[in-house]
């Protein structure tokens, strides 16, 4: 990873910095080493050669900008986001705002079916994209948390991804379109539109897919915000609050954000791999000791998800999580 110096001018906190890259392809232990050290470092990486197919992708992303380009009376069909739905400029229900519109589904085969039929004039081709999309990106998203457990040495290989398998698995999918901002000031030499404030994701895995337009930024653990160069054909993998709390500390959910200063159209997909509600996180045995106690008060991903959902979008809600010696 090269660091150069920072950016100079105005936004000094921006800096310039490779993103850690996985060639799946590679060697099954070079991979595990490669993810392990960029979920430590970072908490966030880009995978290419993950093996899902261009055409998948294309399918959800041409649904996605055939629902975007409708009028706001149809769109408004499929809303107002509480939280699923159809959502415009408006994050959540506590306040937050951004330059974007989006569409935020549970990412169960039935509920997608279902939710067609406001989103889309032919729900079943909207469906069969979104499901075909969620069926894929899921099985990216377990075959990395297999390869997480493998390389933290712990005994039940499948204890990560079997929590996304799950059927009752509360895992969501995203499609975030930013609009094109028609007048960039030239004067300006870093524009800072916020088109999605800094935030962690709460789930254990964000599985984020882009066109080519620039927007996402994260947040390295000194502060300083480094732009993440789009790439159409790879994903990118952020870990969240969950997995943090899962690896006692080890992994870091990483903060980002997604800037809309752009001349183009910015359009990004998410998988959001959580657990059942009823499911209970804390940290894995294999990552805690004597030397190495758990820094997190058990709970439940409702429990989680109620905090979070009754905090602004910024807020470090892991912190409510703490146990009280690590203060
Ligand atoms: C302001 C909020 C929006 C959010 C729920 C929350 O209260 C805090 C977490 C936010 C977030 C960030 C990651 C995902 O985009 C998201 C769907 C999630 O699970 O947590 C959003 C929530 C949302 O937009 O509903
Ligand atoms: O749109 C993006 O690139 C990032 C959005 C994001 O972080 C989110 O929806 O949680
Ligand atoms: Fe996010």
């Amino acid at each position: 990873m090269v660091m150069l110096s920072p950016t100079p001018g105005r936004n000094r906190k921006t800096m310039a910095v490779g993103i850690p890259t996985v060639d799946l392809s590679q060697d099954r232990s070079v991979v595990i080493e490669l993810i392990i050290k960029a979920c430590q470092e970072y908490g966030f990486f880009k995978v290419t050669n993950h093996g899902i197919d261009k055409e998948i992708v294309e399918r959800l992303e041409d649904e996605a900008v055939d629902f975007f380009s409708k009028p706001a009376s149809e769109k408004q069909r499929a809303g107002p986001a509480n939280p699923f739905g159809y959502g415009c400029k408006n994050i959540g229900r506590n306040g937050d705002t951004g330059e974007l519109e989006y569409l935020l589904l549970e990412a169960n085969r039935l509920y997608i079916s279902k939710r067609s039929e406001t989103i889309s004039n032919d729900p079943v081709e909207f469906s069969c994209a979104a499901n075909d999309y969620v069926q894929s990106v899921k099985e990216l998203t377990c075959e990395i948390l297999d390869l997480v457990a493998e390389g933290l040495w712990v005994l039940d290989k499948h204890v990560l991804s079997r929590l996304i398998r799950d059927v009752q698995s509360d895992s969501l999918i995203r499609i975030n379109h930013y609009p094109a901002v028609n007048e960039v000031k030239e004067w300006d030499p870093s524009p800072k539109t916020i088109g999605f404030g800094e935030h962690s994701d709460p789930q254990m895995l964000t599985i984020l897919r882009s066109n080519d337009v620039a927007g996402l930024q994260i947040q390295l653990q000194d502060g300083f915000w480094v732009p993440v160069p789009p790439d159409p054909a790879g994903f990118y993998v952020i870990v969240g609050d969950a997995l943090q709390v899962l690896t006692n500390g080890r992994f870091v959910s990483v903060r980002h954000r997604a800037l809309a200063n752009s001349h183009k159209t910015r359009m990004s997909m998410m998988f959001f791999g959580a657990p059942s509600l009823n499911t209970w996180i804390s940290p894995l045995p294999e990552v805690v000791s004597p030397n190495n106690p758990s820094l997190y008060k058990p709970f439940t991903w409702s429990e989680f998800k109620k905090a979070a959902y009754s905090l602004r979008l910024g807020d470090t809600r892991l912190d409510l999580f703490k146990t009280p010696t690590t203060d």
